[in-house]
């Protein structure tokens, strides 16, 4: 297996954006974020005015801005409409928004077939990063991988990268977003059934980098 596909999926802040970006990194494969872009096409209808509560108005406008995702791992960039989006998407507003966008179905299938064609393009292969990958957009990945952690390991992650966030309202921010991201009908945050399962909340990250980078390996000695 020269090229491989990697699925890393799992709920908010269990370490999926550090943990794939190093084992890419790693294995001189590509890297793509699909949160950044679910939270790249919220940024842009907050910047259009288009109220994300109204699923419909969102659906209208979901065809209109241009995403574009750069996949080096060491330098992933992404872009709307050809403006650096890497800031604005990080912001709060975006933050408590992007599970509304995110649920409405015209969004997901605009979404998914950019993730696919993205996919197929890695000439070495990729690793991809998410909630739905193992599930619905590449159900057929070569290893599948579903990381965990507790809610408390998780806010306390955040907040130490959040200077000065509250770790309880951060707790709560979290668990509020992946019961969203779980309960919406199309394509939720889910396990496949054949994903590998990994509880990194007692494990430092290099460990968890280390555990994926194993199972890659013996996926690969496997298919030899
Ligand atoms: N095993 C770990 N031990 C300690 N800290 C970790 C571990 N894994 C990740 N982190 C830290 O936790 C924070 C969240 O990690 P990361 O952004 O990779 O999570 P994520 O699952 O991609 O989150 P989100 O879904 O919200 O984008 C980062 O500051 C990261 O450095
Ligand atoms: N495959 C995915 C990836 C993400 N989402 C939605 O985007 C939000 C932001 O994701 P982050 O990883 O950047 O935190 C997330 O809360 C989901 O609403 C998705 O639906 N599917």
């Amino acid at each position: 297996m020269d090229s491989v596909i990697v699925a890393i999926d799992g709920p908010s802040g269990t370490g999926k954006s550090s943990t794939s970006k190093a084992v890419a990194a790693k294995l001189g494969l590509s890297y793509l974020d699909t949160g950044a872009q679910y939270r790249a096409i919220t940024w842009w209808m907050i910047s259009n005015g288009v109220d994300v509560t109204d699923a419909e108005a969102v659906a209208n406008a979901a065809s209109k801005p241009v995403i574009v995702s750069g996949t080096d791992p060491a330098r992933p960039t992404i872009t709307v409409d050809g403006a650096d989006a890497s800031g604005p998407i990080r912001t709060e507003e975006v933050t408590s928004k992007v599970s509304a966008v995110s649920a409405v179905p015209e969004v997901r299938s605009l979404i998914t077939e950019l993730q696919r064609s993205i996919a197929k393009g890695a000439e070495h292969g990729i690793v991809v990063e998410g909630r739905d990958i193992g599930t619905t957009v590449l159900p057929d990945a070569d290893l599948k991988i579903f990381l965990t952690a507790s809610p408390e390991a998780r806010a306390a992650r955040r907040s130490g990268e959040l200077k000065g966030v509250d770790v309880h309202a951060t707790k709560e921010a979290l668990i509020k977003r992946d019961a969203a991201d779980s309960s919406r009908k199309t394509s939720p945050l889910a396990k496949a059934g054949d994903a590998v399962e990994v509880d990194t909340t007692e494990l430092t990250l290099d460990q968890v980098i280390e555990c994926v980078v194993t199972l890659v390996d013996e996926k690969r000695a496997a298919a030899k």
